[in-house]
């Protein structure tokens, strides 16, 4: 917008999910009247069904492979008649009680941080009626609506569960992944459909809570998409640890019985469970809120089209977060709505760095990635030298008896210059920092190699992989 005047701007932002939060403290930090129109609750979708309660439940399931690992560390788990446990259980109410608790917690610490710098809630739904003003619809049937006037308006409305016709959630035993909250006990047998990043971790948290799963993957192999290595570990650990993963199995319907549901799969299988978790994909929430009437432009899957500094085809209009569908992260909607008010209040501002965001899948072991990928090499897009260390041999590895996983560096061939990387390990989110500081900062694989790790550590496969990258003239 370049000439306006962030003192007396008006903002308005449709949708408290990380993107609007996070561009609500910027905009207040450049001294704008910003209010935040919210229908759930401050956090969104990320923080009340999403992201947050999905790790925080892994974060159980986490806990309870732990005393697997614990027998072959040399530890016997014995009850007080000194006889062996081999099972700890899961108490699934106590463990959504908890996860419901912790995602009201951190959208209340959110709510507390907006009012702080000031920052207003609307409760209700939000609809453009021009590109400077915005209707706001009681939540809970109130009647009567509320007009507020824009000078800027951020649209991050997010995205909902895809759901089709022939699978519709009952919220009972057929259930999208903002539905397994609710849950009192430990389904017997989920089917999960789905093996996309949601549903391969969430098949995983229910496989370590104690669920016997089936996971209907409509691919060769779970995540597609991501690096074949990575999922391949993580499709065999899935097997090793009863995982029943049906490869190639398209579902056709979902439909409930009694006390079960049937998975039809378009070859004409069937695939009986107790519980569906359906993880399809999403749809964005972009219909029916006035954008197309004052001429923001949608993409065919229903996305707003940005540009990187968020800007809509509509001038004062901006959008972030997974209603654009640029990259479905909390961190990269938390990137946008930054960005976009950066723009519009005329602060300093650079195109969103789509090259370097790390990325990680919270699986046991998790898979974090960074920068070029498997594929972009293998197009001929990146030329790049490519090195993959088993975990198994890093001397750490083997005192914490992690048998599975890797390090894998990519460098551009000739410079050196590490562009990416693939750190599949417990707690890999942690492991790809450095390797994202690397690429960010334009390090060569000498620099990192000549960086002190700490002896062992998981990091020293990291330094490791890049002198094995060491460029020789
Ligand atoms: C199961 C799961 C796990 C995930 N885990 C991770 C993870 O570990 N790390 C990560 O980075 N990302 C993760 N993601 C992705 C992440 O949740 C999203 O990228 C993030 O929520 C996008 O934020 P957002 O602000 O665009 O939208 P949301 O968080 O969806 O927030 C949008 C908000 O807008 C509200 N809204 C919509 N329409 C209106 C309207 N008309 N008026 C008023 N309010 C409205 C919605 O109610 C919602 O509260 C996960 C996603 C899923 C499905
Ligand atoms: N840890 C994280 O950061 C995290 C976690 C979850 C989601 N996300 C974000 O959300 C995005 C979306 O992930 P997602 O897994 O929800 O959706 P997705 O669209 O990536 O995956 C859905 C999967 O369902 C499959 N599918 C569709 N119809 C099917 C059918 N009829 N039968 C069987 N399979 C079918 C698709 O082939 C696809 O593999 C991710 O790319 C990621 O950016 C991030």
């Amino acid at each position: 917008m370049g000439s306006v005047n962030a003192r007396s701007s008006k903002v308005v932002i449709l949708g408290g999910g990380p993107g609007g939060y996070e561009a609500a403290l910027v905009a207040a930090q450049l001294g704008a009247d910003v209010t935040i129109v919210e229908r759930d609750g401050i956090g969104g979708a990320a923080v009340l069904t999403d992201c947050v309660p999905s790790k925080a439940l892994i974060s159980t399931a986490d806990y309870m492979s732990d005393f697997e690992t614990a027998h072959g560390l040399g530890v016997n788990l014995e009850d007080s008649e000194g006889d062996e446990v081999s099972d700890a259980v899961a108490d699934l109410f106590e463990v959504n009680r908890r996860v419901r608790a912790l995602a009201a917690a951190q959208s209340a610490d959110i709510s507390t941080r907006l009012a702080e710098v000031g920052v207003r809630h609307v409760a209700g739904t939000a609809s453009l009626t021009s590109p400077t003003s915005v209707r706001v619809e009681g939540a809970d049937g109130a009647e009567g609506a509320e007009d507020l006037a824009a000078d800027v308006v951020l649209v991050a409305t997010g995205a909902t569960p895809r759901v089709m016709d022939t699978a519709r959630p009952d919220g009972e035993r057929i259930l999208t992944w903002q539905q397994i909250y609710d849950l009192e006990t430990l389904p017997e047998r989920l089917v999960v459909v789905g093996s996309g990043v949601t549903g391969a971790e969430l098949a995983q948290a229910y496989l370590g809570l104690g669920s016997q799963v089936v996971l209907v993957s409509s691919r060769e192999r779970v995540l597609p998409g991501e690096d074949p290595d990575a999922a391949t570990v993580i499709e065999d650990v899935f097997r090793r640890r009863g995982m029943e993963v049906l490869s190639r199995s398209r579902m056709a319907a979902v439909e409930r019985t009694d006390a079960s549901v049937r998975v039809t799969l378009e070859d004409g299988r069937v695939v009986e469970g107790s519980h569906a978790l359906l993880a399809v994909g999403s749809t964005p929430l972009t219909r029916g809120i006035g954008l197309e009437e004052v001429g923001v432009e949608l993409s065919p899957s229903g996305h707003v089209v940005v540009d990187k500094v968020s800007r809509t085809s509509v001038r004062g209009v901006y959008a972030a977060g997974d209603c654009t569908g640029v990259l479905p992260l909390a961190s990269v909607a938390a990137a946008q709505g930054r960005t976009a008010m950066a723009h519009a209040l005329g602060d300093a501002v650079a195109p969103l760095p789509l090259h370097y965001v790390s990325a990680n899948i919270f699986t046991d072991p998790e898979i974090a990635t960074v920068g070029v990928s498997h594929a972009d090499v293998e197009s001929g897009r990146v030329r790049a030298d490519v090195i993959t260390l088993p975990l198994a041999r890093n001397p750490r590895a083997k005192m914490l008896g992690i048998t599975d996983g890797f390090v894998k560096l990519f460098a551009h061939r000739g410079s050196g210059l590490v562009l990416g990387g693939v750190v599949v390990a417990p707690r890999a989110s942690e492991l790809i920092f450095p390797v994202t500081l690397a690429v960010q900062h334009r390090l060569n694989v000498d620099q990192v190699a000549s960086t002190f790790t700490v002896y062992p550590s998981l990091s020293g496969s990291i330094a490791e992989a890049a002198r094995r990258l060491h460029v020789t003239y």
